[in-house]
């Protein structure tokens, strides 16, 4: 018999307080539909009244099965709940469920608020009543509660229990600067229990300012929580809130969790969970955490040659769980780390078969090694490296030649504006075919670009056969390294590139000139591209 564990999305409300992010209203819509399929139970969709684009949202918002939670704060001293025109701007959201941070904290009390410890309890307890009196779930979220707790342990649980009385549904327990930990909170969590309020009413709300969240949550739910709140990849205030993404495959495949607790996810949710998170950092133009637990690219990436042989025989040697259960997938990157198991797992990726002991894949992994030696990393750059594989195994097609390129970059000061400040000249010969071309930087972000998007441009444009293959092809994410020192120097590119078809494959070029080491991870980019249409993997 399975006990029901609550799952409280807060991205659309804290997620929001992330320094850099700002939520349209139809993104929060769009992860409203995202959240709700996972299979979450409640939906913080923001802080009505508070901004415009948090009121939009609720005004038109569609329904929803996880239940909708409008966000607010208690009642201000000296007015009555139903005179208060912050909790009316909230309940006029309409919502099934309303939750209200109050304070908890003796010295935020007298700091923040200026009142007495006695007029907040009252704030509390009018605020969650008028709430419940109006027919809503109501939550209470106890902000600042486990420092609150340390600084007066009976004012604290008083301010719990002004909300519990008033018939607050769940009482939220925050550690809002997020300094508790995991055994603390534990500690706390009994305590609360003990005084009264069952832990089928207590929900955990942390912040990941010692890098503790999840497991401050996970302490929580042990010691008797049955409500987590946490948001999608771990976005939040400062440091972020407890990551949701790697809490619910937590509690759905972990044990004591997974047979103890029914999270509301089933399997197709949980199978859901690397494409949710990497959507989100789609929408955020942010690119996505490599090391990111069970949904990251490197979270089942299996690097060192004898990591990669006993994968090959059972997964079970160096995986905590499948991938596939996440809806992520096992790599086998390449590098001076490989052995023969990662390269024959990795040509067999590429649907190329090589027998073992086969003197290519030797040649393969030596190639490997000299390139990284000269500062290419190809455990990043898997296209790169497919390149070499193929050329070593006589299987890379030639579908283009560059017999040379010019970038040049302009600044005119004073001019007051300047139509492009790059433009690139190339010529490339297809079989037979010679093609010249000249292309000017776009715009990235409303400025102008630079050389290696002018020459990407050129490029594209001189290869005419292969134009509907180019025409789905973008850059997604171009990092810069250096390394050595001085004349020594050596720039490092490594290219991400993504195409309409949902492929992302990364390159890389070295060289001390940076517009150099771009071509070559540019060209190979290319290349890739051009393989996989003509035979997909
Ligand atoms: C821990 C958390 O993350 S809680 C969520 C916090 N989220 C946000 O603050 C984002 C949305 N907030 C806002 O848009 C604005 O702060 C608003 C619209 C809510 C309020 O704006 P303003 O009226 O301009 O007030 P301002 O933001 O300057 O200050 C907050 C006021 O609320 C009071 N207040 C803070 N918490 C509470 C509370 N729990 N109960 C009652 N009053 C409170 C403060 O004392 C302060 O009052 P003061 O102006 O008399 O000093
Ligand atoms: C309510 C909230 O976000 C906090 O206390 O951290």
């Amino acid at each position: 018999m399975t006990e029901r564990l609550y799952l409280y999305d807060t991205t659309l409300r804290d997620g929001q307080q992330t320094q850099g992010v700002q939520f349209s209203v139809e993104e929060k819509k769009t992860i409203t539909a995202m959240l709700d399929t996972l299979g979450v139970d409640y939906i913080e969709g923001g802080w009505p009244g508070a901004n415009p684009t948090d009121s939009a949202f609720f005004d038109t918002v569609a329904p929803t099965r996880a239940t909708m939670t409008a966000f607010g704060m208690t009642k201000r001293a000296g007015r009555s709940a139903a005179n208060d025109d912050v909790l009316a701007a909230v309940l006029n959201a309409r919502t099934p469920s309303v939750c209200l941070v109050g304070k908890t904290h003796d010295y935020h009390v007298a700091t923040a608020l200026g009142i007495t410890n006695d007029e907040n309890l009252e704030n509390i307890h009018a605020s969650l009543s008028h709430i419940v009196a109006e027919g809503r779930e109501a939550l209470f979220d106890a902000e600042h509660f486990f420092d609150g707790y340390a600084s007066d342990r009976d004012y604290a649980l008083s301010c719990l229990h002004a909300a519990f009385d008033a018939g607050a549904r769940w009482i939220v327990l925050c550690d809002t600067n997020g300094g508790t930990l995991p055994g603390r909170i534990a500690d706390i969590v009994s305590e609360v229990i003990a005084s009264g309020i069952p832990g089928d009413r207590l929900g955990i709300h942390t912040h990941d300012d010692t890098s503790m969240a999840v497991a401050g949550s996970l302490a929580a739910v042990e010691a008797g929580v049955r409500q987590i709140q946490g948001t999608l990849n771990g976005l939040g205030e400062r440091c972020g809130n407890a990551d949701l993404v790697s809490i619910i495959p937590t509690l759905a495949l972990k044990e004591p969790y997974a047979s103890r607790f029914d999270i509301g996810v089933d399997e197709a949710g949980l199978q859901s969970l690397t494409r949710v998170s990497n959507r989100l950092d789609d929408l955020l133009n942010r690119v996505p955490r490599p090391n990111a637990p069970y949904v990251g690219s490197s979270a089942f990436a299996h690097k060192a040659g004898l990591h990669a042989s006993a994968i090959a025989k059972d997964p079970a040697t160096y995986e905590h769980i499948a991938p596939s259960a996440v809806g992520n997938r096992r790599v086998i990157p390449m590098s001076n780390q490989a052995g023969q198991s990662n390269l024959r797992a990795r040509l067999l990726d590429m649907g190329l078969k090589v027998e073992m002991g086969d003197p290519r894949l030797s040649q393969i992994l030596q190639e490997i090694k000299e390139w990284e030696d000269a500062g290419y990393s190809f455990d990043e750059a898997q296209a790169s490296f497919e390149l070499i594989a193929r050329r070593v195994l006589g299987q890379l097609p030639g579908f283009f030649v560059v017999d040379w390129y010019r970038a040049i970059i302009a600044h005119r000061a004073g001019t007051g504006g300047v139509d492009h400040s790059s433009e690139a000249s190339l010529q490339v010969r297809i079989g037979e075919r010679v093609e010249l071309s000249h292309a000017f930087g776009g715009q990235i972000l409303g400025k102008d670009s630079g050389p290696v998007d002018a020459l990407h441009r050129a490029l594209k444009a001189a290869l005419v056969p292969y134009a509907d293959a180019m025409a789905d092809m973008h850059l997604v994410d171009f990092r810069v390294r250096i390394s050595g020192q001085g004349t020594e120097a050596v720039t490092k590119v490594i290219m991400k590139s993504a195409d309409g078809q949902g492929r992302n494959w990364s390159s890389v070029g070295v060289s001390a000139n940076i517009i150099e080491a771009s071509f070559e991870a540019l060209v190979d980019a290319v290349n890739w591209k051009l393989i996989r249409d003509a035979v997909p993997a």
